[in-house]
């Protein structure tokens, strides 16, 4: 059934544009892919939702994020896979041209009526426009159409979002640097390309950009990429940039900016880089600022934080999901903290009792309970070799006060990796958790297609399942995955 809006009294009132004031039981801020997510399971006990979105409906993963990135990284990780098997004739070069229509048939052409349809079809009710509190339960939407007064009668979820953060470096804003947006909607490819970073973002764009013929200089400040993975991750990465023509500036230190007829100049302590294009891909922060958080009490510009049922605690009808939780950064997280946001939204406010009792009485792991944030986040990047972990990296573990050891394979030495190429190279770890008979608490992969060995991880790490346990379960041979047998032969079983 269509949610049409309805009046403080319950009653239909029609068309929802036509309105200024209008009520919904739930209103969601935010129509990217986590805030779909809460709207639609929060309506699923018959509560009447609307999701406001202020720009396209899908948000940043569809149309500037996940999605344009891995189709600008596809075609030259197809090729290089092509390459490294024996007996495939000439895999060939990138078409440019047709990689930078790939994407933008895979956005859509930045389109979002495919999305509005969806959530029309869910029953949801879309409101386009810019939300913003005015007190408790009560926002305005502003659009190019009017203002719309718009009420929450139980409850509203926060899934604005994150924007990209431009870091106070002299001249570095006045420059106009690409954020990830530009570099993912592209429609030329730069000569040069600086990056500015050394996380998931740079590693990413900068093997996309390479792939399409940029020459590309990455500028980290630290002394290694992906500072948050194992260390044998961001040193393969950065040996594969390396060996792949980009120059890896490791300890630079950005100190002026400055953009003229010869392009961006970037001045670092012994030398300038000079680029086409300066990307900078510096971290995100939560979208907190236009939101009038300062109306319920709330300050703008920090995190919403939430407990693990995704409410604002102290706030009983305030909830939030996604990116501007600061708790999550990536789809795939912010869309399961979705789901569970949904469902209490639905047990705590619709009509189902036996919802309501159960999620009054949920406790950790439960489906009302956001509990793997804490320790089994999966994440993948990308690059060439992929990296793909999940929970704790071994130093993570032992700062927690976790009593660990290491268990690491040489892919290559997997019969499946010679199927695959005699080039094959790649490493694998486990970090077990000896207090408690060596449970898989965390697990890095890195090698061609390590993202696709990620998810049994996963299991294993949710399922707080000890390595003598995985040893029956059996990897079929001969794939990749036979590393799992690996891990616990070299264990000791
Ligand atoms: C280059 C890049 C590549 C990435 N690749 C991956 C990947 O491969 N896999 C992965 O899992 N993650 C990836 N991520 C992370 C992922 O994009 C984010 O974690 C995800 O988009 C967060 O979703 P969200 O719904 O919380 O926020 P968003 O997608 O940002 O959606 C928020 C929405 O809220 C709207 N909005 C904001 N304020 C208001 C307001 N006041 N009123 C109305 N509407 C408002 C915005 O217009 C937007 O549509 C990538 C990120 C980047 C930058
Ligand atoms: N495949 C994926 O899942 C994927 C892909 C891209 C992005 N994302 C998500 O998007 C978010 C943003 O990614 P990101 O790469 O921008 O952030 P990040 O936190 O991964 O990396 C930020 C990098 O910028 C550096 N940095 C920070 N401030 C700096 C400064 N002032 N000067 C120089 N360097 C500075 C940091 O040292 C780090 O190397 C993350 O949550 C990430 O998980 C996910």
């Amino acid at each position: 059934m269509a949610a049409g809006p309805v009046d403080p009294a319950g009653a239909d009132t029609g068309d929802p544009m036509t309105q200024a004031q209008q009520t919904f039981d739930v209103v969601v801020i935010g129509g990217g892919a986590v805030g779909e997510n809460a709207a639609d399971r929060a309506s699923r006990t018959g509560l009447h939702v609307a999701l406001v979105e202020s720009a396209l409906v899908g948000g940043e993963c569809s149309y500037w994020a996940c999605m344009p990135s891995k189709v600008l990284l596809r075609p030259d990780a197809a090729c290089e896979a092509a390459r490294r098997t024996p007996g495939v004739r000439d895999p060939g070069d990138l078409d440019v041209a047709a990689v930078l229509a790939r994407r933008d048939e895979i956005t859509h052409r930045w389109d979002d009526s495919s999305q509005a349809d969806w959530v029309a079809g869910a029953g949801l009710t879309l409101l386009r426009g810019h939300a913003r509190f005015t007190g408790p339960r009560a926002l305005v939407v502003e659009s190019d159409d009017g203002t719309v007064e718009v009420e929450a009668r139980h409850a509203v979820v926060v899934a604005t979002g994150s924007l990209p953060t431009i870091p106070p470096v002299d001249g570095l804003a006045a420059a106009r640097p690409w954020t990830s947006r530009d570099a993912t909607s592209a429609q030329h490819v730069p000569a040069r390309l600086a990056v500015l970073g050394g996380g998931v973002v740079a590693c990413e764009l900068a093997t996309a950009f390479a792939s399409l013929g940029s020459r590309v200089t990455v500028l980290v400040r630290g002394d290694a990429l992906l500072a948050g993975a194992e260390p044998f991750a961001g040193a393969a990465v950065l040996a594969s940039l390396r060996a792949r023509g980009v120059r890896v500036v490791l300890g630079a230190q950005a100190r002026r900016v400055h953009r003229d007829a010869d392009g961006v100049h970037v001045t670092l302590d012994d030398e300038d880089v000079t680029a086409d294009e300066l990307l900078v891909a510096t971290g995100r922060h939560p979208r907190t600022r236009d939101l009038g958080l300062e109306t319920i009490d709330l300050e703008p510009g920090a995190p919403l934080e939430v407990d693990d049922a995704l409410a604002v605690p102290g706030v009983p009808w305030l909830f939030a999901v996604g990116d501007v939780t600061g708790r999550t950064g990536t789809t795939h997280q912010g869309k399961y903290d979705a789901r569970v946001a949904g469902d209490v939204v639905a047990a705590r406010f619709g009509p189902d009792e036996a919802a309501r009792r159960a999620e009054a009485s949920a406790g950790p792991w439960s489906r009302y309970r956001a509990s793997a944030d804490h320790a089994a986040v999966p994440q993948v990047v990308f690059t060439q070799p992929e990296v793909a972990w999940v929970g704790l990296t071994e130093r993570a573990a032992r700062d927690a006060g976790l009593a660990v050891r290491t268990v690491a394979y040489e892919l290559a030495d997997v019969a499946g990796a010679s199927v695959i190429s005699p080039d094959y190279a790649g490493r694998a770890q486990l970090v077990l958790d000896t207090a408690r008979d060596d449970v898989v608490v965390g697990a890095t992969f890195v090698g061609p297609d390590a993202a696709e060995m990620l998810h049994a991880a996963t299991i294993a790490v949710v399922g707080e399942l000890p390595l003598a346990r995985l040893w029956h379960a059996v990897p079929s041979y001969p794939t990749v995955s036979e590393v799992w047998l690996r891990f616990a032969e070299s264990a000791g079983l």
